[in-house]
């Protein structure tokens, strides 16, 4: 049985633990709000899915600091400013033969996390599920997704897709990845573009795709992202770009979908993601000497909206 902690047990989380206990894995849930964590050990995790009864699922759950016990994987899910606390606070979890996954959307992670882990213990990628965090202890599921994962270690290939295995017995649908940086700016930018409009804009996606501003304002986002990204090997192509988010506008793809920035910080009122998409290539254009002015703005009104929406 493969000993799972998942470092973060929000909507994401809770649904990557749900499943790989189903699957037969022993997980525990490792989450900083306490509230969360009582509930899931009191009544079990609530699983929502549509046209099904609430699951109550029996799921151990703790703080991060009351597990001390080496694990065989650590899933990391936390929001990307809680990374780095996260990385502090699970050390004594990590042996030399833990697996620790990055999931997280947004760019810099794999950095972030080389500064606490040897590199053959480190494997990141991008998810295409999604979930929702309904309350303490109760999380909302629906669609279905996949994974894509690779190794930082050149020499850790096997052990990654060991990993895809894991996840794939699960229903996870993962996926080994030959250009994962690749899939990590791909999908940045749809959050760079899609997230912080639908958030600044208050509307959804497919509100968003019907405005006839919208082709102009994700051309601006996605060639600053596409210039930057090449800065670091990546070729994110302006109108594949496009080509590959436009689509999402449509109500059966993601456009009944507010993404997770609206969600953050229209509907639930709690900081954003912003730095790690749009102000992580305003930041890097800044220092390699490239124009970033459109993402630099986005990055600032977000930001302001966050200053005029969270209380202190
Ligand atoms: N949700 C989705 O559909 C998708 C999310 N992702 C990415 O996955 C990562 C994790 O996201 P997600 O699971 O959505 O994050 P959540 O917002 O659901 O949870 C993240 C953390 O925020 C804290 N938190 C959330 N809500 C509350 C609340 N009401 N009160 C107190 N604390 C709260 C909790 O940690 P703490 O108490 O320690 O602060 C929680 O672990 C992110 O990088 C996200 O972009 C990727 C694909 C889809
Ligand atoms: C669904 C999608 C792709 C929307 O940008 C997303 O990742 C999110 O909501 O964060």
């Amino acid at each position: 049985m493969t000993k799972i902690a998942i470092a973060g047990s929000g909507a994401m989380g809770s649904r990557f633990g749900y499943m790989l206990q189903a699957a037969g894995n022993s997980v525990v849930l490792l989450d900083n709000w306490a509230a969360h964590v009582q509930a899931i050990n009191t009544n079990g995790l609530t699983v929502n899915i549509a046209g099904q009864a609430p699951l109550q699922v029996q799921i151990p759950a703790a703080l991060p600091t009351d597990i001390k016990e080496i694990q065989d994987v650590i899933i990391l899910f936390t929001k990307s400013m809680q990374l780095t606390n996260m990385l502090q606070t699970i050390q004594p979890l990590i042996g030399p033969k833990t697996k620790v996954v990055c999931l997280l959307n947004g760019l810099g992670h794999p950095e972030t996390i080389e500064r606490y882990l040897p590199k053959t213990n480190i494997f990141v990628g991008i998810t295409l599920w999604t979930a929702g965090l309904t309350g303490p202890g109760e999380i909302t599921l629906s669609g279905s997704g996949s994974v894509e994962l690779q190794n930082v270690a050149p020499d850790s290939q096997n052990a990654a897709k060991a990993l895809v295995e894991l996840l794939s017995a699960a229903g996870l649908k993962a996926h080994y990845s030959t250009d994962v940086l690749f899939s990590i700016w791909r999908k940045a930018c749809v959050n760079g573009t899609l997230n912080s409009l639908c958030a600044l804009l208050d509307c959804n996606i497919a509100q968003l795709g019907q405005t006839s501003q919208a082709t102009t304002l994700l051309t601006a986002i996605v060639d600053e992202f596409s210039a930057v990204a090449a800065t670091e090997g990546v070729d994110l192509q302006p109108a594949e770009m496009l080509a590959h988010i436009m689509p999402l506008f449509n109500p059966e793809e993601a456009g009944d979908h507010y993404p997770s920035m609206h969600q953050d910080l229209i509907q639930h009122h709690r900081p954003t993601e912003i730095d790690y998409l749009n102000g992580y290539v305003a930041r890097k254009g800044t220092e390699r000497g490239i124009a970033t002015p459109v993402n630099q703005l986005i990055t600032e009104l977000v930001h302001t909206k966050e200053a005029l929406l969270i209380e202190k």
